[in-house]
């Protein structure tokens, strides 16, 4: 406790060093007891829009702010990318130890974390056939690692190692488990901390009008900034946000805060599959953003199975845009399979259940099918695709809510497999109650329809075939 609390002291100490200034109407706060490591907590009332905290750009944990921007060409930075470029730097800074200006940062950042990434097989397990599982690549950031990241650290050995006569040495043992786990360990941190930092001077140009040209292919860089990454978030509890000036980043409130309250950033509205995977914690905040995801392998399977895959139906659809990797079933509340459903997944599924002539008169018009009113046919398909997703889970979910508790443990180690189980369990019960919730509504309207193709496509004012079902799809 002591040694925690004095982490936070000269944390907060070398900060307002660097220049940052911290309101008294807030504090950080130990909040290991509800598992949330630290986080941010007002002391006192806190109007709308007043400024928390300013934290200069020059704080902030950046290839730009490190000296090994000035020794590494900016050409290799940029052929890294900005993931692995500050990853190079946080290993840099983190490496020098007592020497790095970042050193009293580095002892409040964690070493410990609940992300994907570090949960063994068994534990991966209890996330059963969710689609987050195929998500975390940990094999293709170890790849990047050893094949870009180590020849730089190898090639800059001098540089990264500067002032030690193994330097070689060193670079060469960065391939070594440990080291990799450290790599590991940097990614992470910048998943669930980093932000992209707005630059202070945007290059964007500039239209006649004075409007700025949207770039939004552009990467903007990453920078670990401290304090900022301090706050936690809770869904919708959102109160604050950063707010990017040219010589500081400001941390204002959203809205009045009261003495007491924890001041949360807001980290996206993700399902909780995904916020485990980047950020190692879920609450129930989150299941409104649930999301069952069907894998396009599944409906390709089954189409094949059902004789109705055809490559050239598929490359129409990826000429518009339709085929993807997997199909969402959001949260909806109540639940309606016009706002669940992803209308891509219909239209792949009408697309193939097309005959040749209607694909034909479809693809000549450069048109497809509408998924609002989806054909008997392509709702028993997709009921068939739903059935068959629920059936990849090992246990279903009456035997989830059943046979254990639901909530995550709040007591013992943190990152405990107790722990870990739990929130693979809470993941998946919302999983398989979004498909449940679809599965029963598509069994209703199979029934209503005889199960047979009473209701025929309809051809609209211009001749168009019309598909059947649903409407638009609300992707978090
Ligand atoms: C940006 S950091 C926030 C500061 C962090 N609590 C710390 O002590 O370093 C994000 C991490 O905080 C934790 N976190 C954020 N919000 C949380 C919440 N509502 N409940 C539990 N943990 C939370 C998760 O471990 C997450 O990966």
């Amino acid at each position: 406790m002591a040694d925690f609390d004095d982490a936070s002291q000269k944390f907060l100490a070398w900060l307002q060093q660097s220049g940052a200034e911290i309101s008294p109407k807030i504090k950080l706060e130990d909040l290991r007891h509800a598992q949330a490591g630290r986080g941010v907590i007002a002391t006192q009332d806190i109007a709308e829009h007043e400024v928390l905290f300013r934290i200069p750009r020059s704080a902030i944990l950046s290839v730009e702010n490190s000296v090994l921007s000035n020794e590494i060409p900016a050409a290799t930075f940029e052929m890294l990318g900005p993931w692995l470029s500050l990853i190079l730097v946080m290993l840099y800074e983190y490496l020098n130890g007592d020497v790095s200006n970042w050193a009293p940062y580095f002892s409040v950042l964690p070493s410990e974390f609940n992300t994907l990434m570090f949960w063994s097989d068994d534990e991966l397990a209890e996330l059963q056939a969710s689609a987050v599982v195929h998500k975390i690549g940990k094999e293709s950031a170890n790849e990047m690692f050893l094949e870009q990241l180590l020849p730089v650290i190898k090639e800059f050995a001098e540089t990264f190692f500067a002032g030690d006569e193994r330097a070689k040495q060193r670079a060469e043992e960065m391939r070594d488990e440990r080291n990799v786990k450290l790599m590991h360990q940097m990614g992470s941190l910048i998943m669930a901390y980093a932000f992209d930092v707005e630059p202070a001077v945007t290059k964007k140009d500039v239209d006649e009008e004075g409007f700025a040209e949207e770039d939004e292919d552009e990467a903007l860089p990453k920078g670990m900034v401290p304090l900022a990454d301090m706050l936690n978030a809770d869904a919708d509890r959102n109160n604050a946000r950063l707010f990017y000036e040219a010589q500081y980043l400001d941390m204002k409130a959203l809205k009045p805060i009261r003495a007491g309250e924890e001041i949360f950033n807001d980290y996206g509205p993700l399902p909780r599959s995904d916020l485990l995977r980047r950020y190692g914690y879920i609450t129930d905040n989150y299941t409104q953003y649930d999301v069952a995801e069907i894998p396009m392998d599944l409906v390709t399977d089954l189409a094949t199975t059902a004789g109705i895959l055809s490559e050239s139906r598929l490359e129409y659809l990826d000429e518009h845009e339709i085929l993807d990797s997997g199909y969402d079933i959001t949260a909806s509340s109540p639940f309606t399979l016009q706002e669940s459903l992803s209308p891509e997944l219909i239209i792949l599924v009408e697309t193939l259940l097309l005959s040749d002539e209607e694909f034909d008169r479809l693809k000549g018009k450069g048109k497809l099918p509408k998924p609002e009113r989806m054909t008997s046919k392509g709702t028993e398909f997709v009921h068939k695709i739903v059935q068959t997703r629920i059936a990849q889970y090992a246990t279903t979910l009456d035997e989830d809510v059943h046979t254990s508790k639901d909530e995550v443990p709040t007591l013992g180690e943190y990152s405990s497999s107790a722990r870990r189980h739990a929130m693979a369990k809470a993941v998946r019960v919302g999983e398989k109650t979004l498909l449940g919730h679809a599965e029963e509504l598509l069994a209703e309207m199979v029934t209503r329809d005889g199960g047979g193709s009473k209701r025929q496509r309809e051809v609209d004012e211009d001749g168009d075939v019309e598909m059947g079902g649903t409407g638009k799809k609300q992707r978090a």
